[in-house]
């Protein structure tokens, strides 16, 4: 891989911005300076994607875009990555790190408004509205308290008990339910929430189960058909977290078999690219089923912070060289370099790299002003503050030593 110098005036530097990111974030860029900035309303893949990363130093996605090591392969100037949202599943993160681009998020910006979405679809599901508001749109008339259950005093399930998990824990508690829930750590609960030992324990006791796990191996349907099965008779399964967590065939089992009186499915396994594209599901034909098109984290507040916040990320690291708050990456805080030019330095963590960079340095006669550095197992960063006319000088050194993945000078 040729090492690409990334140094260019701001108005060269390209951010392509897909999935209908909100324009906070061009608002946060042109203050910024960075007006060179290409938009597109829904996710990309192929051809047209590798179309628009091809020249791009810099690129925001939402949950939908595949960001695989294949189409990473496919864009050479790509210097970050920003996630407009929580999950950051759709990257191939260990890939973005070894061609040296750290990847940013949104870790809590939309957290209120998916725990508020939840908590509403506790209280429909106990009362049977999905089925209901389906009856009278066909012009008939349910009037009758079967089935129907305050949820006070109810169980609620948190599978998850993170940023999300935990909101909605504490929103249940205030409308009088009970809160049990899982996690693979342990986790200090919130008000009289009671974490169990398993997975089991939590189906077992919840009128409602709701999962806020993130996408891994460990959690591709973690709900199938035994742990269904272990859910109590009549209760409510709510998924906002991602497709994958449930099997949707054994989903539909167990809502044909009444096992299950409802579920709330935000996330698909396969979602439509964008609001043109069909959307298919087996789920579609139970009217006790509320589905919802991802918009877990669509509100205009979330939105507009995540815009605002990921987009500042992006011109920090631009600016200035920050990589703290990345989610794959050696994380180093910097102060400003005013006066001096700054150079970074991402490379393989193999042995002696420091030394070579600093025997180069010595050797061209360059002082070095100031130095921070930060390494993982497979990569590190290496910042080096130099006067503005060694800056040329410094960054021909610096590039060509072996095991360099990325240069770039910052003046
Ligand atoms: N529907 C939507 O629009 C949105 C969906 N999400 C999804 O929600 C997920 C959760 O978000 P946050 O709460 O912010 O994440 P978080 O990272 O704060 O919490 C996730 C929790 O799940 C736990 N966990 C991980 N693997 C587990 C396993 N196998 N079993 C039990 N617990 C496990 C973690 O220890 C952690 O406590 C995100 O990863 C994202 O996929 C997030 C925002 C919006
Ligand atoms: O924040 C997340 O992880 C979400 O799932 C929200 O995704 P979105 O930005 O709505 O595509």
């Amino acid at each position: 891989m040729n090492t690409p110098r990334l140094s260019h005036p701001k108005e060269k530097i390209k951010f392509v911005l897909l999935e209908g990111i909100h324009p906070s974030a061009i608002d946060t860029l042109d203050q910024a300076g960075y007006a060179r900035v290409v938009t597109a309303p829904k996710a990309l893949a192929g051809d047209e994607l590798a179309e628009v990363l091809k020249d791009a130093h810099f690129l925001g996605i939402r949950s939908r875009t595949q960001l695989t090591a294949e189409v990473l392969a496919q864009a050479p100037r790509l210097t970050a990555i920003g996630a407009f949202c929580i999950g950051t599943n759709q990257i191939d993160l260990r890939a973005a790190m070894l061609r040296g681009i750290p990847v940013f998020n949104a870790p809590f910006s939309n957290t209120r408004s998916v725990a508020e979405l939840v908590l509403a679809e506790v209280v429909m599901l106990m009362r049977g509205i999905p089925h209901k508001n389906a009856v009278l749109h066909q012009g008939g008339w349910v009037k009758s308290a079967a089935g129907s259950h305050e949820v006070r005093g109810k169980t609620l399930g948190i599978v998850g008990y993170g940023h999300i998990g935990t909101q909605i824990g504490v929103l249940a508690e205030h409308l009088g339910m009970q809160v049990v829930f899982v996690d693979i750590e342990a986790k200090l609960p919130l008000g009289n929430a009671r974490q169990l030992s398993s997975l089991d324990a939590v189906l077992q006791a919840a009128d409602v189960v709701s999962l806020h796990v993130p996408e891994t191996p460990e959690t591709q349907n973690m709900i199938a058909a035994p742990q269904l099965a272990r859910m109590k008779p009549g209760s409510h399964l709510i998924n906002a977290s991602r497709g994958t967590v449930v099997d949707i065939d054994a989903l539909t089992d167990a809502l044909e078999r009444k096992h299950l009186a409802g579920a709330a499915i935000d996330v698909f396994p396969v979602e439509p690219q964008g609001n043109d594209a069909r959307f298919d599901s087996p789920l579609v034909k139970f009217d006790n089923v509320l589905l919802t098109p991802h918009i877990g984290g669509s509100t205009a507040e979330a939105q507009e912070n995540i815009g605002r916040e990921v987009a500042a990320k992006l011109v920090r690291y631009s600016d200035n060289g920050s990589t703290v708050t990345a989610v794959n990456f050696p994380e180093v805080s910097l102060p400003g370099h005013a006066g001096r030019s700054r150079l970074l330095h991402i490379h393989r963590n193999v042995p002696g790299m420091m030394a070579r960079v600093n025997e180069r340095f010595s050797d061209a006669g360059i002082n070095i002003a100031a130095q921070y550095l930060r390494t993982n197992d497979d990569v590190g960063y290496v910042v080096i503050d130099v006067d503005s006319d060694a800056s040329e000088a410094a960054l021909d050194s610096l590039c060509g030593i072996p095991g360099t993945i990325r240069c770039r000078v910052l003046y």
